[in-house]
């Protein structure tokens, strides 16, 4: 059991992201109460029933009304709605809080509607699976993984220390970033990834040549990789491609070229090229491979999670 950092935390939205956040607050006692909300009756049910709460309730309206931390883990388009629905009943002091794949825009929806005694900071915790929904969450999502923050000019640093305390509980380690930039660099590592993986499922699920049943018999792992993003919730994607348009789009064009330059190796016969590329490449995926090898280190290991 790790130290109380809220007195009451409100969850709105309860798919992956929200409840392996409740798991682990409930896992670690990190607050007194913990109150679920949710748009849908169905889901809310479910989140009762996997007792991720200690209250429940569809209205996100009566849901803040005493909260001191609120974080909200809904698509990135639905920012505003909620920002709107909260707005008037937050307490003077809270911390409200998000978790979207995108920042700028979700600065955008929300900010404007913050009232100027409450702490609205932005987050994004990078980690995540293809699964969506109450029940695909899980304790220790977070352990090892960066949350950054995309603070606002004003942020009060003591509130930024608080919500850092809550992620750094959750075993996450704290970054901080300009939005803009924030976008660019999920663009590249994050967003492009997952739009590559929709294509190259939906290519091959096109192929006249190809049979459905082929596709599925012979995916050698490679593929499979892609199936497993394609996969992710059409929902969360939309708004991701919608709400970081510009960041994407230049990502994109970025990527056309580079794949034209493999494209003419491979005509030309260029297996110098060819080499070179694949070669660096590989030397990407082994430092990526050392930097897990150092979260696992027993530096790392060390966590309340564990215990
Ligand atoms: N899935 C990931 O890998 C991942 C990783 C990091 C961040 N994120 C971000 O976290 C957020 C949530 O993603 P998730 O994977 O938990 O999605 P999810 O689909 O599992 O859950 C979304 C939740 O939001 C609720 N919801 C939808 N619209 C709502 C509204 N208007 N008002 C109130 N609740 C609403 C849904 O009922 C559901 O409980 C997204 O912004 C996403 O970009 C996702
Ligand atoms: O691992 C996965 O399946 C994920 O998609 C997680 C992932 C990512 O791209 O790394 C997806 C979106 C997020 O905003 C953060 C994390």
């Amino acid at each position: 059991m790790s130290e109380i950092l809220f007195d009451r935390i409100v969850l709105i939205g309860i798919g992956l992201i929200g409840s392996s956040i409740a798991r682990d607050i409930k896992k670690l006692g990190l607050a007194r109460d913990v109150v679920i909300s949710t748009r849908s009756a169905e889901t809310l049910k479910r989140a009762e029933e996997l007792d991720l709460g200690t209250a429940y309730t569809t209205s996100s309206a009566d849901a803040v009304k005493d909260a001191d931390l609120v974080i909200v883990s809904v698509p990135v388009g639905a920012s505003e709605a909620v920002a709107q629905q909260i707005a008037p009943y937050l307490k003077a002091g809270a911390i409200v809080t998000d978790v979207g794949s995108t920042k700028a825009s979700v600065i955008a929806q929300m900010a404007p509607h913050m009232p100027d005694n409450v702490h609205f900071i932005p987050g994004h915790p990078l980690a995540g699976t293809e699964k969506s929904g109450p029940d695909a969450g899980f304790s220790g999502l977070f352990k090892g993984r960066w949350c950054i923050f995309t603070p606002l000019p004003d942020t009060d640093r003591a509130a930024l220390d608080r919500l850092s305390a809550f992620w750094i509980a959750l075993g996450s380690m704290i970054d901080e970033m300009d939005p803009q930039h924030h976008d660019k660099v999920l663009a590249i590592v994050s967003h492009l990834p997952h739009i590559i993986a929709y294509n190259i499922v939906g290519t091959a699920d096109d192929l006249e040549t190809v049979t459905e049943s082929e596709v599925i018999k012979y995916s050698a792992s490679g593929f499979r990789d892609f199936t497993r993003l394609a996969a992710s919730d059409p929902t969360m994607w939309r708004d991701v491609c919608l709400h970081n348009k510009d960041a994407i789009l230049e990502m994109l064009a970025r990527f056309s070229e580079d794949l034209a330059y493999l494209q003419r190796a491979i005509r030309w016969g260029e297996g110098d090229k060819l080499f070179e590329l694949f070669s660096r490449t590989r030397t990407i995926r082994r430092s990526i491979v050392q930097a897990g090898q150092d979260v696992d280190s027993p530096d790392f290991g060390r966590h309340a999670l564990d215990k």
